[in-house]
Formats: C-alpha cells, sequence, structure tokens
C-alpha cells in the first residue's frame, strides 16, 4: 500500500510509490485522515523567537530517495507579508481562494500567496493535494511552490510571483480553441506535427477549462493531473497521428467507420473523427461526472507523479550512462 507522507518540520518521511492494485476503493482516503499532520508553521513561530529566521522544510522523501521540499509559514508571517491582505495586495481569485502579492520579510522575496477560502468549495484535502501535486511536479508552465501555511485552520500556499499573469487570457484562447487547424500549429515545434490531433484538442480543452471566467468552475489541480495523465497515457499510434492522417488525408477519403472500428490502429485518437467526437465539454463532462471518485482521481494522480519521476529518474541515468 502506497503511504501517505505524514508532515511534519523536520521529519523526512517515506513516500512509497504505489504499486498495482494498490489503488483499492477499500485503502482509500489516502490524503483526508492525514491532513491533521501537517506541520503548522505556528508552531514553528512558538519554538523561536527569530521569526523567519530559519526555514524549515517539508520534506518527502520516496522509496529511491529523491526528497522533495516546501517551507512552513505561520499565518502571522503571511500576514504581515501581504499587509494583512490589504486589498491593494489582492491579484485574483481562483477556485481556492484569493491570491495576493505578498513580501516575505526574511528573504526579501516577493511572493504570491494563496489563501484557501473556509467557506468555498475546496477543503483542506485539496490544499494538500494541491501542496503535494506542486511539490512533486517542476514544470516551466507550472507555478513554482515555495512552501505552505498549516497554522490553526488557516491553509495557505506561498508560490513565485508572476508578473503577468494575464487575466485575459481566456478570450485570446477562445478563438484559437474553437479553429483545430490554428491549434495544430501551436503544438510544441519538437513534436514536428507528430502528436495525435485529438488528444492534443483535449489537452487544450482541460487548460481552456482552467481560464474559466468563474472560478468555481476550474478544475481542481488533481482534476487536471488526472485529466492528462489520462491523454497521455493513451498509446500513441504514429498511424493516426496528425502527421500521417494530413498524408492519408491528401489520398483520398477514407470510411471513417472503419477508421473508427478496426481494432489494429487503436485508431481513438484518430484526425478524422476529430471534428465529430470531441469537444470541450466532453472532457468536462469527465471531469465532472457525477460518479467522479476523487479519491481515487487524487491517487491516479498521485501515482502519475510517482511514474513520472521514475521516467525522469530513468532518462538521467540513461544520460548519464
Ligand atoms: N503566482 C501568481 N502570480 C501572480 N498572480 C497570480 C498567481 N497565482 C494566481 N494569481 C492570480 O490569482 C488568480 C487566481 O489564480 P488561481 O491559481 O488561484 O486560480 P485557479 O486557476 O482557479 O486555481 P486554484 O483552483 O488552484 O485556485 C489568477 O487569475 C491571477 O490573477
Amino acid at each position: 500500500m502506497g503511504c501517505f507522507p505524514c508532515f511534519g518540520s523536520e521529519e523526512v518521511v517515506n513516500f512509497h510509490p504505489p504499486e498495482e492494485g494498490d489503488v483499492k476503493k477499500e485503502e482509500r482516503p489516502m490524503v483526508a485522515p492525514r491532513i491533521k499532520t501537517l506541520s503548522s508553521g505556528s508552531d514553528r513561530f512558538r519554538s523561536r523567537s527569530n521569526l523567519g529566521a530559519k526555514k524549515e522544510a517539508l520534506a518527502l522523501k520516496d522509496g529511491s530517495g529523491v526528497t522533495i521540499s516546501a517551507q512552513t509559514f505561520t499565518f502571522r508571517e503571511l500576514a504581515a507579508a501581504t499587509k494583512n491582505f490589504r486589498p491593494a495586495c489582492f491579484l485574483g481569485e481562483g477556485g481556492f481562494g484569493r491570491v495576493y502579492k505578498g513580501h516575505l520579510e526574511s528573504t526579501g522575496q516577493i511572493v504570491a500567496v494563496k489563501q484557501l477560502d473556509k467557506d468555498g468549495l475546496q477543503g483542506n484535502r485539496e490544499f494538500l493535494v494541491e501542496v503535494l501535486m506542486l511539490s512533486l511536479l517542476h514544470h516551466p508552465n507550472l507555478v513554482n511552490l515555495i512552501g505552505y501555511c498549516a497554522d490553526g485552520d488557516q491553509r495557505l500556499l506561498v508560490i513565485h510571483v508572476i508578473g503577468n499573469f494575464n487575466k485575459s487570457m481566456q478570450p485570446k484562447a477562445r478563438p484559437i480553441f474553437n479553429d483545430p487547424k490554428n491549434l495544430s500549429k501551436l503544438a510544441d515545434p519538437r513534436l514536428q506535427g507528430r502528436y495525435p490531433m485529438r488528444g492534443l484538442f483535449q489537452a487544450v480543452a482541460v487548460a481552456f477549462m482552467c481560464i474559466q471566467e468563474e472560478a468555481a468552475a476550474r478544475p481542481l489541480i488533481a482534476d487536471v493531473v488526472t485529466a492528462l495523465s489520462f491523454l497521455v497515457n493513451k498509446p500513441y499510434d504514429p498511424h493516426t497521428s496528425s502527421h500521417h492522417s494530413e498524408e492519408r488525408r491528401s489520398q483520398g477519403p477514407r470510411d471513417e467507420k472503419m477508421e473508427r472500428e478496426n481494432p489494429e490502429n487503436g485508431c481513438k485518437w484518430d484526425a478524422y473523427v476529430l471534428e465529430k467526437d470531441d469537444s470541450p465539454s466532453q472532457i468536462a463532462g469527465i471531469l465532472k461526472k457525477k460518479e467522479f471518485d476523487r479519491d481515487r482521481e487524487v491517487s491516479e494522480a498521485m501515482m502519475w507523479g510517482a511514474n513520472w519521476r521514475e521516467k525522469q529518474r530513468a532518462t538521467n541515468q540513461e544520460n548519464f550512462d
């Protein structure tokens, strides 16, 4: 059974990547029961007179020795950093809660402080998942987690502030999203047209959901990871990539039904069925369907994180050898 890490200011705990068969209903939930063991910044504050003088870390260590860390902050530190969450420091509001710009006295860093809305839709569990996800996943397109505060009933995330956080993204994204041809031009140039068109479209659908005007309608980070891992785990078939589909398109029309039903080409992602089958609402449906089992999705997302790191390690090792 994959063990969910305890959070302790000094301790390093083992995070065993779940193994096949680990994600069983009866063994869930993995997240909620341990949230109470989050190291609270206030413990640190009480035990130390020099506020913020020493960095403490939430440390997670996986089975193969990779340690990831995040600092803990007291609520007092973050209140001071944001001038008591003054409206002038307000950056925006998301599904999680309000986001403020702050100045950390201890390091002089300018940060974004996300305060969990206690009356909001997201709770302790989502907070913990967000801490974990942002600690585990590092990518230029993902915000960088500096630390968190779990002080009393306060839950806050401290992340790197992004200067040009573009609030007008959605209107700009809409025309691109509605035009699959334009969309494919935006795909990673390194892929050189070798991507499944439908997968690409759905990935953008997920991105589009994340920038919806109404904060409460945006998916949780665990949902995003789940949806993307679902897409990423679809087998890549070069015969159904957009590149090849373009070639085939130029060779004349094909029987779409046959494409769909041919078990050999596994054409779930075939460009021929793009226009008919793909829609943002389809992905939205996956994320919002009533029987959506959040515990399972979170477990799967964690497993995906572990697998991803394993792949990274293998690649690094290959490059080293
Ligand atoms: N790192 C940051 N730097 C600058 N502004 C930010 C940052 N993070 C969030 N914001 C501002 O806060 C708003 C809400 O962002 P947030 O990430 O909380 O929303 P979200 O996509 O609904 O995600 P979540 O569900 O995690 O809240 C953004 O539109 C932006 O204006």
